[in-house]
């Protein structure tokens, strides 16, 4: 099947979802989920609370299984029996850990459980997990006095070792540190450019804005955008955005008289006492611009008061939580 924005494809697809269906008693979680990820891609999930993201994760990781629908994973149909398909890690809910061993240890015991856990590259894969996720220097603590995000990288540094083809991570960024989401980010982008796909679910936008190509948007259990980053922001067409002059009088009256603008505030705003906060498409944004150079008055910032993604975001999920 051909890549719709040209990328060669290199074999079947990471994940191919269709009309999947869960429901737990009268709650539907997933109604008719449709998603493909391509291999070597990193795939954002986003939605509101209880959208039907972990149970669908689960799915993936073999956790549970479909009520309904056909699931491919890796090209290899998804039976009935709980198991976590080939070539899949990741954990949802935080990673299963023993925190009566130290992070060394809990990657050797994980090891042992795949009948690797004596050998000498082992342990030369523990010391490489460990570094990658940046926990060398806590190897031997431990996991008891571990906090949150230090259990995340733990637990990325489990699925590490399996060296999967597919990796399934339910708010990888929890409690992370910058320096945690430096590594953590890193990781990720090392193992997609070495063909694993990567599938993540966020409630944080600017990771998701860091880290994916495409993102699928569920909002009670259905799928309500999924595609490239780009088409996303292309979609939601009005923007508001704050603008920093030179002349604040100037600039309101300018914005106020140009069509498709509307002011959504001005003057001593959280972002500054000389901040316009205006309302508008990119062609009415447009046009302020050349006025405003035209009248010889400054643009010193000119920005997005939420990014795109969340802009979109919040545009889609709201109007679903709405409808209901
Ligand atoms: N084991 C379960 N038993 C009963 N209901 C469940 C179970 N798991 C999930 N649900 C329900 O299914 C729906 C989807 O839940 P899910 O945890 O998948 O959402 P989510 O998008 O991951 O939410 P959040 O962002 O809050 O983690 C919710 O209404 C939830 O209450």
């Amino acid at each position: 099947m051909g890549g719709s924005d040209g990328r060669q494809d290199d074999g079947p697809l990471a994940i191919r979802a269709r009309g999947i269906t869960k429901c737990f008693g009268d709650v539907v979680a997933l109604d008719g989920i449709d998603l493909d990820v391509t291999r070597g891609q990193i795939h954002g999930l986003a939605g509101p609370n209880g959208a039907g993201k972990t149970t669908l994760l689960g799915l993936l990781l073999g956790l549970s299984v479909a009520d309904g629908g056909s699931l491919e994973i890796l090209g290899a149909p998804v039976g009935r029996a709980l198991a976590a398909p080939d070539g899949v890690a990741g954990f949802v809910d935080g990673p299963g850990l023993y925190p009566s061993l130290t992070a060394r240890r809990n990657l050797g015991a994980l090891a042992g459980l795949r009948g690797r856990g004596r050998s000498a590259a082992a342990g030369a894969d523990i010391d490489d997990a460990l570094d990658q996720v940046g926990l060398t220097e806590v190897a031997d603590d431990k996991v008891r006095g571990f906090s949150l995000g230090m259990r995340q990288r733990l637990g990325l540094a489990a699925a590490l070792l399996t060296r999967p083809r597919l990796l399934v991570l339910d708010e990888p960024s929890n409690g992370l540190d910058p320096a945690g989401t430096r590594h953590v980010r890193g990781v990720l982008e090392r193992l997609a450019a070495s063909g694993t796909a990567v599938v993540l679910s966020s409630h944080r936008m600017d990771d998701l804005e860091a880290l994916c190509e495409e993102v699928t948007i569920v909002a009670t259990g259905r799928v309500v955008f999924s595609g490239p980053l780009a088409k996303l922001a292309a979609e939601n067409r009005e923007l508001d955005y704050r603008l920093l002059t030179s002349d604040a009088c100037a600039a309101r009256e300018l914005a106020g008289g140009t069509d498709g603008i509307s002011v959504v505030s001005s003057g001593a705003t959280r972002y500054g006492a000389d901040s316009l906060v205006v309302r508008a498409p990119v062609a009415a944004l447009d046009s302020l611009v050349s006025r405003l150079v035209g009248a010889g008055v400054a643009l010193r910032e000119l920005a997005p008061v939420v990014s795109p993604l969340e802009a979109a975001f919040l545009a889609l999920t709201e109007h679903k939580e709405d409808a209901r």
